[in-house]
């Protein structure tokens, strides 16, 4: 007999009441996000059949050249997110400055806003490597019955209320916490519905695999060298495994459920890393934390960063707890 897998559907239901504000709105509002991603799977599966390989032709507020997909994806997931009711603003790496929704019976009366990373690992996109979709949700801050505003989503990370991410990979799997533990979904794409597979998902203690863009060694700070020399010295359980796959959401996956740190320093071209705080670092944050993870910029919590700019970036190290405090532990000695 074949094993009876909850639906994410019903277990969001079930789970609603163990959420703060529930009231049935963050329930619609991770549907929105479930239907966005199906439809975004779907593309993204028959990405080398139709014409969404390539660049858009535009750049985004970061200077990037924006991919067709990312394009898409954007779209894709504020057409839904709008769609639901009970967004009142959207902020995402695609789109300049944040996007103001109002309700339908136009008073501002949505609760919500989302900060997502529509297409993460976008230089993957044309050669067939696994890709993603990150987001970050809060309640607004401003009052209801007023435009939301740009303090809505410079919220610190301690403040998500649910955060999550989609990878398009070998299977297709939603990963999200409401700030009561980590829970995967595969889609099994004959029936289009995710189905829990990964149910309270935990990063081990300490793992094998270190995640890094070597090619960048030379730029990284001292101390960001001294812990790669480390997880490369043939010593106890050393050396370590070096995997990057080049998409922030996927070498965190591989390396929640395996055990593995993955970086992103600073460095002499990248004076902030590369990764953005708001819709990268704080909802994976939330995650590992919630997974008995560890996200730091290096010195300290990414989630106590008091955010300033909607698109500003952060180092970024995250993973099994003891591999993060040795890399901090390295990284303190030149500080
Ligand atoms: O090519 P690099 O410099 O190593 O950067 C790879 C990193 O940049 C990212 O692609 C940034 O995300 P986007 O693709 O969403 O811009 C991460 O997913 C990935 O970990
Ligand atoms: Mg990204
Ligand atoms: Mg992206």
């Amino acid at each position: 007999m074949t094993r009876q897998y909850k639906t994410l559907g019903e277990f969001i239901i079930e789970n609603q009441d163990s959420f703060k504000y529930s009231s049935g709105e963050l329930s619609r509002l991770l549907n929105g996000i479930r239907l966005a991603a199906k439809v975004v799977n779907h593309e993204v599966n028959k990405a080398g059949l139709v014409d969404i390989i390539g660049e858009a032709g535009d750049t985004n507020i970061q200077g990037e050249n924006q991919q067709k997909l990312d394009v898409l994806a954007n779209e894709k997931f504020i057409q839904t997110l709008k769609k639901r009711e009970i967004v009142c603003g959207i902020a995402s790496e695609e789109e300049d400055d944040f996007i103001s929704i109002n309700s339908f019976d136009n008073n501002h009366q949505n609760k919500y806003v989302v900060l997502i990373d529509p297409l993460d690992g976008s230089s993957n996109i044309d050669v067939n490597v696994s890709v993603g979709t990150i987001f970050s949700i809060y309640r607004r801050i401003t009052p209801v019955g007023t435009p939301v505003s740009l303090e809505d989503f410079l919220q610190p990370g301690i403040n998500q209320i649910a955060a999550g991410y989609i990878v398009y990979g070998t299977s297709t799997m939603l990963v999200y916490t409401t700030g009561d533990g980590v829970n995967g979904f595969t889609l099994n794409p004959a029936l289009g519905t995710f189905y829990l597979s990964h149910p309270n998902m935990k990063f081990p203690e300490t793992g094998k695999i270190y995640s890094v863009n070597e090619g960048n060694y030379v730029h990284f700070p001292q101390g960001v060298k001294d812990y790669i020399k480390y997880c490369q010295k043939e010593e106890d359980d050393r050396p370590y495994t070096s995997r990057y796959i080049g998409s922030l959401v996927s070498d965190f996956h591989r390396n929640m459920i395996k055990g593995g740190i993955y970086m992103y320093p600073k460095s002499s071209v990248a004076s902030e890393g590369k990764l953005r705080l708001l819709y990268e670092c704080n909802p994976m944050a939330f995650i590992a934390e919630q997974a008995n993870g560890i996200a730091s910029d290096g010195k300290g919590r990414i989630m106590e960063i008091n955010p300033t700019e909607l698109h500003q970036r952060v180092p970024f190290f995250c993973g099994s707890r003891k591999m993060v405090e040795k890399a901090e532990e390295f990284i303190r000695k030149y500080n």
